[in-house]
This record gives structure tokens, C-alpha cells and sequence, in this order.
């Protein structure tokens, strides 16, 4: 007989983006994505302090088709040079697994790609619902001077790739100009690649 699954809620606390009960945390601090960034001198700067770039907390539910992962990312406020803190950013495992991003604190910038190297923008403000389609790469990144927080909810059996954004980048960086944000056209996407090929 199929085992059936208890219903449960979890508490959004609103001052810290932070979920109650905490489930599974995800903390990425500027070591674990050091070759990310752009300016790698502003890393070697940066990496003594080692400051924390954001957290995740996951709701705990199964990771297959029948359930619906959720979860809070508090994306902190900062810059490594002049490019602004962001997530390590993803294909789903399973391609063409979609996800919806709802905005609830700050602002930010979510940049997606597909493998065809096709690129797309949104921009995230409180109340914000933001639709990743099938197929797109997904980063987001905190372009504000407070947290920026936003719930997110993606099929259980999605999954995370990072190796093809660890090897071939996002087309473009999100960089401080003039105390706004700037889409700059990144100098190394898929250069690994290139020289392999
Ligand atoms: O997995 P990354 O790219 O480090 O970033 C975490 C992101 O992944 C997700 O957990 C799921 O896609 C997002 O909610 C979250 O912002
Ligand atoms: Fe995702």
C-alpha cells in the first residue's frame, strides 16, 4: 500500500528570511565560489574575511515527481569589486524541471541562460513572482544594500547542475556602474570550453 505523506506547514520569519523548523541549510561563503567572480585580485582581498554570501533554507521533502521542493534564500548584501554577491547559479539536474521565485525582501536581479547561450534578466522587488522556465540556467543576485530574500519552489525531482557554470560562466556579470547595476558582457563565458574544443 503507498505510503501517504502528512500534511505540514513551516513558519516564514519575516525579519531574518530565515524558515521554522530550519530543515536542511545551505551556507555558501565567498571560498566556496571563489572562481566565480571577476576581479580575482578583489578575491585574494577578500578571502581572509571569507564573508558569507547567502543561505538557503530547504524545506525537507522528498526528491521525486510526486513532491514540490521549497525553500528561502537570503542572498546578503555585498560586492567583490564591483560585482555584486550572487549564487553559484544552475541548470536543473533533470533540464527541463521549471521553478517560480516570489520576492519577499530586498532587491535583486535574477539572470538566466540556456545552453544555446541565450540570455534573459529579471529584476526582483518585494512581491515580485518570477517564472524559470524549462531549459534556463538560473542565478540571482542581490543588487540592493539590504538582504535580499525570495521563496522558491521547483519540482522534487529537479535536482542541481553546476558543472557547466563552473566551467563556461554566465554571459554576462551583474556590476555596480554608477550606483545602479550594469549587465557586463563576461569575458570568459565558455572560454574553458573553447580550449578544449
Ligand atoms: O543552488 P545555487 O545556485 O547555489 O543557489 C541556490 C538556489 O537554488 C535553489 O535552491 C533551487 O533552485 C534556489 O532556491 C536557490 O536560490
Ligand atoms: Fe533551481
Amino acid at each position: 500500500m503507498t505510503k501517504i505523506f502528512q500534511p505540514f506547514s513551516t513558519m516564514y520569519e519575516f525579519d531574518s528570511g530565515a524558515l521554522n523548523p530550519q530543515g536542511k541549510l545551505i551556507s555558501r561563503r565567498l571560498s566556496d565560489m571563489s572562481s566565480m567572480y571577476q576581479d580575482s585580485e578583489a578575491v585574494q582581498a577578500l578571502l581572509n574575511d571569507n564573508p558569507l554570501i547567502y543561505e538557503v533554507y530547504n524545506v525537507e521533502v522528498p526528491e521525486n515527481e510526486e513532491h514540490i521542493q521549497h525553500c528561502t534564500t537570503i542572498l546578503y548584501p555585498g560586492k567583490v569589486g564591483s560585482e555584486f554577491f550572487m549564487t553559484k547559479g544552475h541548470y536543473h539536474e533533470i533540464i527541463n524541471r521549471a521553478e517560480i521565485y516570489f520576492c519577499l525582501k530586498g532587491k535583486g536581479l535574477l539572470i538566466m541562460q540556456t545552453k544555446e547561450g541565450e540570455f534573459s534578466s529579471l529584476e526582483m522587488e518585494p512581491g515580485t513572482i518570477a517564472y524559470v522556465p524549462p531549459y534556463w540556467a538560473h542565478r540571482t543576485v542581490n543588487t540592493g544594500d539590504e538582504t535580499f530574500v525570495f521563496f522558491a519552489a521547483y519540482p522534487g525531482d529537479a535536482g542541481h547542475d553546476y558543472g557547466l557554470i563552473e566551467t563556461e560562466g554566465f554571459v554576462k556579470a551583474v556590476m555596480e556602474q554608477a550606483e545602479k547595476y550594469a549587465l557586463v558582457a563576461n569575458p570568459s563565458y565558455r572560454k574553458e570550453n573553447e580550449i578544449g574544443e
